[in-house]
């Protein structure tokens, strides 16, 4: 069972929120969705999920469109949190849980397993209004996949919790991938992405601009980093052809680089300035290929 998406493309008027995107999500993976602002990730997860109709190309799950029928084996959390305030939780839990087919029965005992563990059995009576946000968005997560869906969507899962629940849900949605669920999201926080994703896309103005594994990602990104810590100063390497960017820090700097070759030459030009007290080619990190790719005119 895959997600396909293959050469969508969404206007509004003559804006292009989407154009010819072509990505393939296979089945028991977690796919991150990468993009700045208004890059076009949500208007996609509103193509996959039918909420909004492709102008060009085709979007599939098992073969088949999306429609209402596949609906139970879907779960989405959108960006827009949309519960409902004045309800208790449990009550909107399971009205959440029976319009993707489930049970009441069933529901219930999903609802007190999910809200066990994510610690807070305590609200089930309680109206939503009366929540955190934080834990306002716990119950949306819930609500996204207590009906154990097939693909799961979730459009900024992580934005508004506190680090321990960050956690929290990051080891929620691993077992979910780990009994077979196949997992697409979208975060602004890269370093989630790296830890949790096996492949990924940046999209740029509604343009892939990276696709594949991380590994792949990081391999043709080409840019090494070099961290070098030392007392002395090392301004002078900052010249050196092949040095794309200098960041500096207390400790030395780290200079991103074209090749190894340039690697070599900074090395040899610090060790002129005296010793130092670390030297390492570092890969590149997917905050750095982010920046490169999409975030030099936000910078
Ligand atoms: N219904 C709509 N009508 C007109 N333009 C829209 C509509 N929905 C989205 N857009 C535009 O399409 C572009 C992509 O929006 P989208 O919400 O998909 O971005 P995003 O990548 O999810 O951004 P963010 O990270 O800020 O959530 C934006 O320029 C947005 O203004």
């Amino acid at each position: 069972m895959s997600l396909q998406i293959e050469n969508v493309t969404k206007r509004f008027g003559d804006f292009t929120a989407v154009d010819n995107l072509t990505l393939s999500v296979n089945e028991g993976t977690m796919y991150g969705f990468l993009g700045a602002n208004g890059a076009g990730k949500t208007t996609t997860f509103r193509m996959i999920l039918g909420l909004l109709n492709a102008n060009e190309g085709r979007i599939t799950w098992n073969n088949k469109s999306i429609t209402y029928a596949t609906s139970p084996e879907i779960g989405y959390l959108p960006e827009e949190r949309g519960l409902y305030p004045k309800m208790k939780v449990e009550e909107q839990l399971i009205f959440l849980g029976q319009l993707r087919g489930m049970k009441k029965p069933d529901a219930k005992l999903a609802i007190k397993q999910w809200l066990e563990r994510m610690e807070i059995p305590q609200y089930a009576t309680k109206k939503v209004e009366e929540l955190s946000k934080g834990n306002q968005q716990k119950i949306q997560v819930i609500a996204s996949l207590m009906h154990n869906p097939k693909l799961l969507i979730l459009d900024e899962p992580f934005s508004g919790l506190d680090p321990v629940n960050v956690e929290m849900l990051k080891s929620a949605i691993i077992d979910f991938r780990n009994n077979g669920a196949t997992i697409v999201f979208s975060s602004h926080r890269m370093d989630h992405v790296e830890e949790l994703c096996e492949q990924l896309s940046i999209i740029d103005h509604g343009k892939q601009v990276v696709s594949g594994s991380l590994r792949e990602v990081k391999r043709s990104f080409g840019n090494q980093n070099v961290r070098i810590n030392s007392d002395n100063d090392l301004s002078h390497l900052d010249l050196i052809s092949g040095v794309t960017s200098v960041r500096k820090s207390m400790e030395g700097a780290l200079y991103q680089v074209e090749s190894e070759s340039v690697a070599e030459q900074l090395l040899a030009a610090a060790l002129k300035s005296g010793p130092i007290r670390h030297f390492a080619i570092e890969e590149p990190s997917l905050q750095d290929i982010f920046i490169e790719k999409v975030g030099k005119e936000h910078a």
